[in-house]
């Protein structure tokens, strides 16, 4: 699988701009050969949150019609990162996940609302997994602080995804953090990661983007900078398969005890 990270900046606050920024984006990863392009979190608004009446997509309308357009003008797969959505008087951080042809897969909504960002006091928290199958590979996706919490990739990577995707905006003052945890995902689900933050700042954070693939041994096999980069790297399933055979962690938890 050739998945590229999409690690741009996003204008706060500004949808019309960053649809262009995604566009261009999307286009050069399918010159690179990307069979999924994963995006950054939030990247229609930022996290103009209290901007969201004004620029939340409503039920997330446009942006499913921009990147089921994306999906089949470039035949590649979607892991759209996430857009602020407004449905039924609410806002969501929502992941939309579409294949080639342009269908939706899946739809989620970050489950952890990260309250340093005061997600907390505008964002509803989604309840649902988001476990999706891509050219035939089991996969899986979060959204940025949800990476805090093991346990709820836990419960998703038992089911057997090999790729853990992640979209982010996570700021640079914790980016030592961010690898890590990554790291730690990897290795004990013993599956890929697929992380991709953003770059650029907003008024209140930089983001530096350190995005990241990393083997399901947690070692890195493509990052990117603190510069706007469409990265490409290949994912060898086989060393899924690999290292799940010679350290049967799944088959060993003690899931009666906990
Ligand atoms: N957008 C986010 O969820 C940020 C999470 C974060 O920065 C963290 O340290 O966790």
């Amino acid at each position: 699988m050739q998945v590229a990270l999409a690690q741009i900046d996003i204008k706060f606050g500004d949808p019309d701009e960053n649809y262009r920024r995604v566009a261009a984006a999307v286009q050069q990863a399918a010159a690179q050969g990307a069979e999924v392009v994963v995006l950054p979190e939030m990247w229609n608004t930022g996290y103009a949150l209290t901007d969201l009446a004004q620029l939340a997509d409503t039920d997330g309308a446009r942006t499913k019609r921009f990147l089921s357009d994306l999906a089949q003008q470039y035949h590649v797969n979607l892991v759209g990162g996430s857009v602020a959505v407004a449905r039924e008087q609410r806002y969501y951080n929502e992941m939309l996940i579409f294949d080639r042809q342009g269908q939706l897969l899946r739809q989620y909504d970050k489950v952890h609302r990260f309250g340093l960002m005061r997600e907390d006091q505008y964002i509803t928290a989604g309840q649902t997994e988001n476990v999706f199958q891509l050219d035939g590979v089991s996969a899986m996706g979060v959204i940025c602080y949800d990476i805090r919490f093991p346990e709820w990739l836990r419960k998703q990577a038992a089911q057997g995804p090999q790729v853990i995707f992640v979209a982010a905006e996570w700021p640079t003052v914790r980016l030592p953090q961010w690898r890590i945890l990554l790291q730690a995902r990897a290795i004990e689900n013993q599956a890929y990661v697929v992380a991709v933050n953003r770059v650029g700042a907003d008024p209140d954070n930089d983001f530096g983007g350190q995005s990241l693939v990393l083997d399901p041994l947690g070692q890195v096999v493509a990052e990117t900078t603190d510069q706007p980069a469409v990265v490409t790297a290949t994912l060898d399933l086989q060393q899924v398969v690999k290292v799940r055979g010679s350290m049967p962690v799944f088959a060993d938890r003690r899931t009666e005890l906990y």
